[in-house]
């Protein structure tokens, strides 16, 4: 591993800002890299959780700063999450009466902030709703209008359509129809739909925009609310009906988070080598399922063998034109990639992406810019035009995966540092020992049997 430009790859600081001086590959990668759960998957399971009929043990959940505090607020809702002597990837779910009289902290997180506030309106009082400073800018309106339709009360303190606001909960929820326009987030109807089966009459929502984002995620909802035994029809499109009825509780397993698995898949593409991630699942309604395909596209080599999914590359990669409408979350890792491509890339389908974390189009246009690359901006995308880079700052925006997008540049260029690398706390803690792990190690040796170790 080398670190170009900075004598050891340690957090400095620009201005009032700690950098990380991204590592670079001089070799080829040969590395084995165990991805924490998925955060989409923990913190649906974390909701139905505390919602059901009986406690529920999820095993292998993500610990990161976003499932912190769906944990943390479901806590102050009245469920209890407990972690497992022993086993600290599970955590145990009591649930409980939905209660009132709290303040949910909703981070930057949208499944936070989207997730909860239906569960809110089942609670016996007022649910106030708040985040971080970037929060108060994500689209938020769709959600409370619905539960307006629905007769719930919400006092909105700050703009209109955004955090900060108050649920007034009042015990329960008749339910029925409700039209919603999900064109800004898939979440806007994941929300309603989690917590439908405990409406008296259940749920039926209608989506009413021009487009549908992250269907996958919908789909991710549909399939753990079948699990845990409710009743959905969703034969039409664009239509979900949701029968009320108990939620049950489970004993799961969370899959690895296959769109943090990205950086670490594309790093093969970029330093050559392989990079094998294991508990690949053979079938799953996670985004980052479409990452063989996309990858392939780009230059790289797949496999699957067993659960172990091997990514290898050659240092040179292809761009392409790509709708990812469907895995907004992977765009910010495809437009790094992209940068350092042969050919030109154009992503479509996420007009929505300008109001994740930050307004992620902006963010990778001035940032592939700053290192002298070309990124411009489309009505529904980006067109990254392959350039020479240098070094540079890379600011992240609060976002987790602009950190991620800057590591995986770094690799190839001298002297790009990830401003504020902590932010990859959202969804991966230890980011840096991973990844710095996966550029120092040769691949996993399995461990020696009984009879080898005999000499
Ligand atoms: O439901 C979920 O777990 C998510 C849905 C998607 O949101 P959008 O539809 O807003 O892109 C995705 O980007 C986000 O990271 C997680
Ligand atoms: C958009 C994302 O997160 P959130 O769940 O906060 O919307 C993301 O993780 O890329």
């Amino acid at each position: 591993m080398t670190t170009h430009g900075a004598a050891d790859p340690t957090t400095t600081t620009s201005g009032t800002r700690p950098v990380w001086s991204a590592p670079g590959a001089d070799h080829p990668l040969d590395a084995l890299v165990e991805v924490p759960g998925s955060k989409s998957l923990t913190n649906r399971y974390l909701v139905l959780a505390a919602l059901a009929d009986s406690p529920s043990r999820l095993r292998g959940a993500l610990r990161s700063r976003d499932t912190l505090l769906m944990a943390d607020a479901l806590g102050h809702l009245g469920a209890r999450v407990d972690q497992v002597d022993g086993a600290p990837g599970d955590w145990l779910v009591t649930p409980g009466p939905v209660h009132g009289g709290t303040t949910i902290a909703c981070g930057l997180a949208g499944t936070v902030m989207r997730f909860l506030p239906a569960v809110a309106a089942l609670a016996d009082g007022d649910v106030r709703f708040d985040g971080d400073t970037e929060a108060l800018a994500r689209p938020m309106g769709p959600v409370l209008t619905a539960l307006r339709t629905l007769g719930v009360r919400v006092d909105e303190h700050g703009q209109e359509g955004r955090l900060p606001f108050t649920v007034h909960g009042r015990g329960g929820l008749v339910g029925g129809h409700v039209d919603v326009d999900a064109s800004g987030s898939s979440q806007f109807v994941s929300g309603l739909l989690l917590a439908a089966a405990r409406f008296e009459r259940g749920l039926t929502i209608r989506h009413t925009g021009p487009t549908l984002p992250s269907l996958p995620h919908i789909e991710m909802t549909v399939a753990v609310l079948r699990a845990a035994g409710v009743q959905v029809d969703d034969s039409r499109p664009a239509i979900w009906q949701v029968a009320p009825g108990p939620v049950a509780g489970r004993d799961v397993r969370v899959e690895p988070d296959l769109s943090n698995a990205a950086p670490f898949l594309c790093a093969a593409l970029v330093a050559g080598g392989t990079v094998r991630v294991p508990g690949w699942p053979t079938s799953t309604t996670q985004p980052g399922g479409l990452l063989p395909g996309i990858l392939t596209r780009m230059g790289a080599t797949t496999s699957l063998d067993g659960d172990v999914l091997s990514v290898s590359g050659t240092g040179q990669v292809h761009g392409l034109d790509l709708d990812l409408s469907a895995a907004g979350e992977l765009a910010p890792t495809i437009a790094a990639l992209a940068a350092l491509a042969d050919s030109p890339t154009r992503l479509r389908g996420i007009a929505h992406l300008r109001g994740h974390e930050t307004d992620r189009l902006a963010a990778l246009a001035t940032e592939i810019t700053r290192l002298g690359g070309r990124a411009e901006q489309s009505a529904d995308g980006l067109v990254i035009t392959p350039q020479p880079l240098t070094g540079a700052v890379w600011r992240t925006y609060a976002d987790h995966r602009m950190a991620t997008g800057g590591a995986l540049i770094g690799l190839r260029v001298p002297g790009v540092r990830v401003e504020d690398v902590a932010t990859t706390a959202k969804t991966i803690p230890d980011f840096v020992g991973l990844w710095t792990a996966m550029l120092a190690s040769p691949a996993a040796t399995p461990a020696p049997t009984d009879a080898e170790v005999v000499g």
